[in-house]
């Protein structure tokens, strides 16, 4: 980066950072102002935005639910951002906070390699791994065009519009409309049209539900937001989804990748959430959130193969709400995840599985097991390579654990004569507290799930550093 770049860089982001202050209107009530953005005589296409910010602002009152009856009031500014040129000419809108739109004038867009070479147009290069088709019964789908492995990616592409959770609730309908009628007609017209193109379901303002139908949760600088990513959002829901996706909110890529082998022919799948609820309550919830009927392969199932399923889920909640988090509980570690991970296997829930995996390589490793360490570390490292990709820390974390089980950390802590024989049999644990396992069932889950680092479509899925994932809606 040279130095001019480096100073206008500097000088954008004391722009951006200064709208938060200079924007707010006083308001005495929530009645909201429109206004233009000064730019100081900058021309309006130079990085990072490419039209002027239009901004609103307003004042909402929060209920303090703590201490009820509390009102506060928050002021808030909410602007549409849009560079029309980045991503390969693709664009991206934000409506977002001066805040935000401040943190990501930092970003690498994305545009280069780390040599400052132009990247090639990535989506072009995996269009040939999938196909979009109608399907029997839920709108269009995404079909592997051939057989396809774990780990491997499919799309590699970008959001072309993000919402701040936080603007769909303070900003009322109308002033949600303009803003983000302006999001969308600000961006290339290609651009437009794939949003435009997109699926609705719940009715009314057009783009509020597209995305209220089609977008994932995203977190851009530590804000949630909503991301709508066209290709991606062609995929449809499943309790045991085969794909999975990644945002990096750094260079706003996102990757969608394979999270277990699909055959030729067969359909990609999304957790869009409310996996772990059972039968009755996930329908319910998808209902609520998504206005269809899941139609999946787990909730097709015969009605006694659906509460075998529902079974094993209240076991899965309960074994993880008894998991120790003590150290001289360790012990107990040895008798309950074994479990819960053939649970988990059986039931298909394969992202949950790689950080319990790592758990338990990390157990044996206290007790100075090096075989069954590394056994298990093995398999957390296959997990991780997969719902983290090769490259993520966490991959890496367990590639060193692996290579070299006795250098860890972990390695032989537990004291001395204290370890007992029968931990490796794993049945020390007296199930005394079974009554209680049952009482907080799935009383966690509101469908917010979280995949390693968060994802869930209410959905959220996706996955990543800094990377959510979450077919969000309202979300
Ligand atoms: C994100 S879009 C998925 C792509 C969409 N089928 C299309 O034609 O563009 C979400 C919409 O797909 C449909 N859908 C997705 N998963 C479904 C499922 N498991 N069962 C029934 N409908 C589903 C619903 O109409 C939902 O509103």
């Amino acid at each position: 980066t040279s130095e001019a770049d480096l100073e206008l860089q500097a000088e954008l982001l004391a722009r951006g950072s200064s709208l938060a202050t200079s924007n707010v209107l006083t308001l005495d009530n929530d009645q909201s102002q429109w206004c233009k953005v000064n730019r100081d005589g900058a021309t309006t296409t130079s990085l990072p935005w490419t039209w002027e910010p239009m901004c609103v602002s307003g004042i909402s009152a929060d209920t303090d639910s703590d201490f009820d009856e509390e009102e506060e009031l928050r002021k808030w500014t909410y602007c549409v951002y849009t560079n029309g040129e980045v991503m390969g000419g693709r664009g991206v809108s934000l409506v977002t906070t001066p805040e935000v739109a401040a943190g990501l004038m930092m970003v690498d867009f994305a545009d280069e390699d780390e040599d400052g070479n132009p990247l090639p147009d990535r989506e072009e290069d995996l269009k040939h791994l999938y196909e979009v088709k109608d399907t029997q019964d839920k709108g269009k789908g995404v079909f592997a065009k051939q057989d396809l492995a774990a780990g491997d990616i499919i799309m590699r592409t970008s959001p072309i519009l993000f919402v701040a959770r936080s603007a769909l609730q303070d900003l009322e309908a109308k002033q949600r409309a303009k803003l983000l009628d302006q999001a969308v007609s600000q961006l290339p017209s290609t651009s437009q049209n794939l949003v435009l193109d997109l699926a609705r379901s719940h009715g009314g303002d057009p783009i509020t539900d597209i995305l209220k139908t089609n977008a994932m949760g995203t977190e851009i600088v530590a804000v949630g937001h909503l991301g709508l990513i066209p290709e991606s959002a062609r995929i449809n829901h499943a309790c045991r989804p085969n794909a999975f996706y990644r945002f990096n909110d750094q260079t706003l890529q996102f990757e969608e990748f394979v999270l277990v082998d699909i055959p030729q022919g067969q359909e990609l799948t999304h957790n869009y959430g409310f996996s772990l609820l059972p039968y009755e309550q996930r329908r319910e919830a998808i209902k609520e959130n998504w206005a269809f009927e899941c139609t999946c392969e787990l909730c097709s199932r015969s009605a006694a193969e659906r509460a075998a399923s529902d079974e094993r889920l209240e076991d899965i909640q309960g074994i993880k709400g008894k998991l120790p988090t003590r150290f001289d509980k360790t012990p107990q570690m040895l008798a309950y995840l074994p479990p819960l991970l053939e649970l988990l296997d059986k039931e298909n829930l394969t992202s949950e599985k790689p950080q319990f995996e790592e758990v338990l390589a990390y157990v044996w490793s206290v007790f100075g097991q090096e075989a069954r360490a590394r056994e298990w570390g093995e398999k957390a490292k296959k997990g991780w390579e997969v719902l983290a990709g090769r490259e993520s820390w966490e991959a890496r974390r367990l590639r060193d654990f692996v290579a070299d089980v006795k250098g860890h950390g972990s390695w032989g802590i537990w004291p001395e004569g204290e370890f007992e024989e029968e931990y490796l049999e794993g049945d020390h644990v007296h199930d005394d507290d079974e009554e209680h396992e049952h009482e907080h069932g799935h009383e966690h889950d509101h469908g917010h799930e979280h995949h390693g680092h968060g994802h869930d479509h209410e959905h959220e899925h996706g996955h990543g550093h800094g990377h959510s994932h979450e077919h969000h809606h309202e979300h």
